[in-house]
């Protein structure tokens, strides 16, 4: 039975798939109500309120997956979660277009006083001179981040007759020329924008983009939208602004602290319209959320591939089915690869070749590079922690795409880099044939690895493999297959040998007594 906590109120239609599955149990409330309990978890799905810091992580040691059922992943402590191998996910698209209709009717609330007109008239006045608006029709958008949202409200901007500048780094100009869009540095877009709305993440670079000395550059009477995240406008530059007249108005969706002090300074100004994080709170978006993350989750326990992880290299259904047969190479290449060379480590190559280089290769090495540590270390090593972990190590690694195929549709070639000594391994998937080894350390072998290996290093002379096989015979070991590889008639040699079950632990120093043989290593666990 596998347990999984659902918190923050995740819309429980859209969980069915988690709900209807038995081997699941799915507990639906707050991290303190289950707090006898969090230690039982392998997945977390939360909305914005649970805050997943390292103290929360350490309270769950059998979390695996954290799912955010939104986008915005900030209540969440991303490293110390990679770190300990945890896996975070979110439903990135799944409140678009709920945000994006948000942003936008807050910008016509914002031009127009509705929400300022509501309460005045409510309050049995009837101010019409006080609020005249502003049109939007042939008004200049300024876009900060161009994309999923910004990109929507583009469309809906352009349809209501508006000019749409944009900021974004990442923004081709292909891409703003389908979208007609004007591509501008962030400069321009302040001295051209009539209203500049956000739509970035909240990072160190996006921290008050909008503050005291940006403000100043931008029109008289600019009106500006935050439904992103609260900091990327800095609330205390726009005070000395609003006093000014020099802003037409804000509207905020989200705060830098939420929710704000009721006597929060910017909620006492008419021209600032505000509401709760609404941005993603339709119905539509929260059953779609929830779904999204759900689906994830179920995957995620049922060892499929997962498609929005934040800490992993992301990739789709087709390309985790090409994927899929490398994967386990990759496993067993690196298992093989640390049993093989247990002096220390500080790099590690990988090339792929052949059919390989036309995917997203990532994601392999990243397996390698984990099955490498783990047969080193006794923490929890996954795909997810294995690069942070070999930095701590102070091993490098890295990846390269190649031409030499050596005659195989494809082929990986691993070699792994020590102070004194080096060792290296090459493998291919046949689809008759399942994953070979056809190379180790130079040696040119073919041998599929699974099981127990033993691998044997020896002199290239007459009657040692006999003596190999007659001292497994007196240990009653029964060798299930065989390899030798050699470079050159009576020079070096290897022997690879696969059983049934597992070896005495000794057995390495009987074999390495024996005449010409120079190193034998046990490789378990294949
Ligand atoms: N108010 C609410 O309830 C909701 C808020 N959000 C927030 O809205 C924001 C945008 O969400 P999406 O469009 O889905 O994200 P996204 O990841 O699709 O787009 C973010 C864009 O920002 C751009 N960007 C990053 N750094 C930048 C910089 N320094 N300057 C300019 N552009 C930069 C990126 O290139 C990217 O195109 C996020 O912060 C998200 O958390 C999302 C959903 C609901
Ligand atoms: O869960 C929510 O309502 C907040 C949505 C949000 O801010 C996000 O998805 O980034």
């Amino acid at each position: 039975m596998a347990y999984v906590l659902v918190t923050d109120g995740i819309k429980e239609d859209g969980l069915q798939p988690l709900l209807n599955e038995s081997t699941i149990q799915c507990d639906i409330g707050s991290l303190n109500e289950f707090s006898d309990r969090l230690d039982q978890y392998e997945a977390l799905l939360v909305r914005s309120a649970t805050k997943v810091t390292a103290e929360v992580l350490n309270q769950m040691p059998n979390l695996k997956i954290v799912a955010r059922a939104g986008v915005g992943v900030d209540n969440i402590d991303l490293d110390a979660a990679t770190k300990r191998g945890v896996i975070v996910v979110n439903a990135p698209d799944g409140n678009t277009i709920s945000t994006t209709e948000h942003t936008f009717a807050m910008m016509a609330s914002l031009v127009r006083n509705i929400p300022q007109g509501t309460s005045s008239l409510k309050s049995g006045k009837w101010m019409r001179k006080d609020y005249v608006g502003t049109e939007l029709y042939g008004k200049t958008l300024g876009i900060v981040g161009m994309g999923r949202i910004g990109t929507e409200l583009s469309r809906r901007a352009r349809a209501f007759g508006m000019n749409v500048a944009v900021f974004d780094p990442f923004l081709t100009n292909d891409r703003a020329q389908k979208l007609d869009v004007e591509s501008v540095e962030f400069d321009h877009l302040l001295d051209v924008a009539d209203i500049i709305t956000v739509h970035t993440p909240l990072t160190d670079k996006t921290r008050g983009l909008l503050n005291e000395e940006t403000i100043a550059r931008t029109k008289k009477g600019v009106f500006l939208i935050n439904c992103a995240r609260g900091g990327i406008i800095d609330e205390k530059a726009l005070i000395p602004y609003l006093e000014s007249g020099h802003i037409g108005g804000v509207a905020l969706d989200v705060f830098e602290s939420e929710p704000p002090e009721h006597n929060h300074p910017l909620l006492g100004y008419d021209q600032v319209i505000v509401t709760p994080h609404l941005g993603a709170s339709t119905k539509e978006a929260q059953l779609n959320v929830a779904a999204q993350v759900a689906d994830e989750v179920l995957y995620f326990l049922q060892d499929k591939p997962i498609r929005n992880a934040i800490n992993l290299p992301g990739f789709s259904k087709e390309e985790y089915e090409k994927i899929k047969p490398y994967y386990e190479l990759t496993r067993k290449m690196g298992s093989i690869l640390s049993q093989c060379m247990k002096s220390a480590v500080n790099l590690v190559e990988v090339s792929y070749a052949g059919k390989l280089t036309e995917l997203d290769t990532a994601i392999l090495t990243r397996n390698l590079m984990a099955s490498f540590l783990k047969s080193r270390l006794d923490t929890t090593v996954n795909e997810v922690n294995a690069p942070s972990i070999a930095r701590e190590r102070g091993i490098t690694y890295g990846e390269k795409h190649s031409s030499e195929t050596h005659g195989y549709s494809n082929l990986i070639s691993v070699t792994v880099q020590g102070d004194k000594e080096a060792f290296s391994l090459q493998g291919t998937y046949i689809k008759e044939y399942g994953d070979r080894i056809t190379q180790l350390n130079g040696f040119d072998i073919d041998f599929h690895p699974q099981g127990h290996l033993l691998y044997i290093q020896h002199n290239d002379r007459p009657g040692v493999i006999g003596n190999v096989g007659k001292v497994l015979g007196e240990h009653e070991i029964n060798i299930a297959t065989m390899q030798v590889g050699r470079k050159t008639a009576g020079g070096e040699a290897i022997m690879m040998l696969s059983f049934d079950s597992e070896l005495p632990k000794n057995i390495e120093e009987t074999l390495e007594s024996v005449q010409d043989i120079v190193k034998v290593e046990q490789i378990g666990g294949v």
